[in-house]
């Protein structure tokens, strides 16, 4: 059914000639097969569905001008501390060490860091460094655990990519020596598009543990030496190591995308049995994040070892390309007509993806659009990994116009061209509110987001308004003289407006005993280490043998 200029049974129309350029867009990325740069699907799949990247094929190629370009290295010159400090402050950038300066160009990870030029080649599509890039990547290259905080749509995940491809060389048949944890799989496949895309020169053997996988594993232990990187989610992986069917023993590099939801309740456990299933002494974590609440702080810092920790912008931000805005539709039953009015005024521009508490709610408002005669997809965790690729896909591709998604979708994904995100369900946290949003205005673009709210929501305004706020947005008087809820509403607002699962629906995992205790057990082991003067984190991870299991640091 066409999206466009099609009068709904509720008055509702797209209009066509309106959204004339968005069309073409995507007509023309239909012509050219695109899929928007950071997600192409790789071009070759092994025989575990594995990325290989081209020179598998062992074809000769034409030397390109890029790499012509990088035969010759400038000459480099590291920045004063003084010239660091400005470079910093310019790029809003703070960090707890000072050994390692910026870079002030892309350049400079070849004549800095001695990238090779198969990685500079690959990085032709890249004018300049973002800031997490241009700090974090010196730090990621030294032989240190990093902490890293930085915007949503900021660049974090070449942050942590290109130094890891960097470091690890080349691909040897020694088994996993990287281990990437992401909390969904459709990061995961993400991060391993993102790995073809810079990775293409080297046979870099990249996995992303799935069922057929772990089988062939179990299997034939032999081809557990074959591969290079490993991508999962965390309940997959503990699992997997659980039965034996992964060896994490040799992996010199764990890297928690999404650090902070990846060490909350639901999660926290599984993160456990990995670190401590990565038991090579020199094993280095990097965990990155656009949000890290002090509670995960402390956790985070037991698992790093001596940690640099770096800050871009204000913590806890969102975007600063994401215009936001809130708006009262009254009660629930306002939401759908605010909806359809948003239509009629030609605010949804689409693409648009459209946030809601549950997999109910989705299915409801799913149902409700459809009929309206909008070109509108539903994901969430209780549809079939096929079933979620191919919609993902057809989101990127632009031919679903209108994505409505459960909190499965609201982090690390990262589709360019969205032009809205709409939080039909108000959003549970702040953090969620943060990375919700930050679907849209990435890479320096500009994004709307509208969040709607009704007179139930309004005791959880002032968390929302106080990130609106620190994005520099502007926001009513009243509302920021509005009351923090008590730890009752926040407990309530977890259960309204119905059982909200949604955030744990997205690893297929519930918030369990073990968790709890888990999660109690390291916030006492990291207050216990403040008083007993070590600064938290920044001492010697406490796991047995050195581990840093933070299982361990709390008995
Ligand atoms: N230096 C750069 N210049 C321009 N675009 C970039 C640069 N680095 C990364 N990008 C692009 O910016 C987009 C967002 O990057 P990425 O997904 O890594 O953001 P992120 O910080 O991990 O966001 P999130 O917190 O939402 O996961 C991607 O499409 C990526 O290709």
């Amino acid at each position: 059914m066409d999206a466009f200029g099609i009068l709904t049974k509720s008055g509702t129309f797209f209009n066509k000639k309106k959204f004339a350029n968005d069309i073409d867009l995507f007509d023309s990325q239909r012509r050219d097969g695109a899929e928007g740069q950071s997600t192409q699907l790789p071009k070759d799949l092994d025989f575990f569905g594995d990325l290989k990247t081209s020179a598998d094929k062992g074809k000769r190629r034409e030397k390109p001008k890029a790499e012509q370009a990088t035969d010759e290295v400038a000459a480099y010159s590291p920045p004063s501390q003084e010239e660091a400090n400005r470079m910093r402050k310019q790029m809003q950038v703070n960090v707890t060490d000072n050994a390692q300066p910026p870079l002030r160009s892309v350049q400079e990870l070849q004549s800095a860091l001695k990238f090779e030029k198969y990685l500079m080649r690959n990085l032709s599509f890249l004018d300049q460094l973002t800031p997490v890039q241009a700090q974090g990547i010196p730090l990621a290259c030294s032989d240190r655990d990093v902490l890293a905080v930085a915007p949503t749509g900021s660049g974090k995940t070449l942050a942590y990519l290109l130094p890891l491809l960097h470091t690890l060389g080349e691909p040897k048949k020694e088994g996993f020596r990287a281990v990437i944890v992401s909390p969904t799989r459709e990061l995961a496949q993400q991060i391993r598009n993102e790995l073809a895309r810079v990775g293409v020169g080297r046979r870099w053997r990249v996995s992303i543990l799935s069922k057929a996988n772990q089988a062939t594993m179990k299997a034939d232990p032999a081809t557990r030496s074959k591969h290079d990187i490993l991508i999962s989610t965390p309940l997959r992986l503990k699992h997997a190591i659980e039965t034996g069917e992964v060896d994490l023993s040799n992996v010199r590099h764990l890297i928690l995308d999404e650090a902070d939801r990846l060490l909350e309740m639901g999660f926290v456990d599984q993160v456990d049995t990995i670190v401590g299933a990565c038991s090579h002494p020199s094993v280095r974590k990097s965990l990155f994040t656009a949000t890290l609440p002090a509670s995960v702080e402390e956790i985070a810092q037991n698992i790093l070892r001596l940690p640099v920790r770096m800050i871009v912008g204000r913590k806890d931000a969102a975007a600063q390309g994401v215009q936001q805005k809130l708006m009262y539709v009254g009660r629930e039953d306002g939401k759908l007509l605010a909806v359809r009015q948003l239509v009629q005024e030609g605010q949804m521009k689409p693409p648009v993806l459209i946030f809601v508490q549950s997999v109910e709610r989705a299915n409801e408002l799913f149902n409700e659009l459809v009929y309206d005669g909008v070109r509108v997809d539903v994901i969430h965790g209780e549809r079939s990994a096929a079933q979620r690729d191919e919609v993902i896909k057809q989101f990127r591709r632009g031919d679903v116009w209108v994505l409505i998604a459960t909190d499965v979708l609201a982090r690390g994904i990262d589709v360019q061209a969205i032009n809205l995100v709409l939080n039909y369900d108000f959003p549970q946290s702040p953090a969620s509110y943060v990375h919700r949003v930050g679907r849209t205005g990435r890479a320096g673009r500009i994004g709307q987001a509208i969040t709607f709210f009704t007179n139930d929501d309004a005791p959880y305004l002032k968390s929302v308004v106080n990130v609106m706020k620190s994005s520099g947005c502007e926001v009513p008087e009243w509302m920021l003289k509005l009351k923090k809820p008590s730890s009752n509403q926040r407990k309530a607002l977890k259960k309204r407006p119905i059982e909200r699962e949604a955030v744990h629906e997205a690893a297929g995992t519930k918030v369990g005993r073990d968790d709890v205790k888990k999660h109690k057990q390291l916030v006492n082991a990291s207050k216990r280490r403040k008083v007993a003067g070590e600064s938290g984190t920044r001492g010697e991870p406490s796991g047995a043998a050195g581990n840093g299991s933070a299982s361990d640091a709390s008995e």
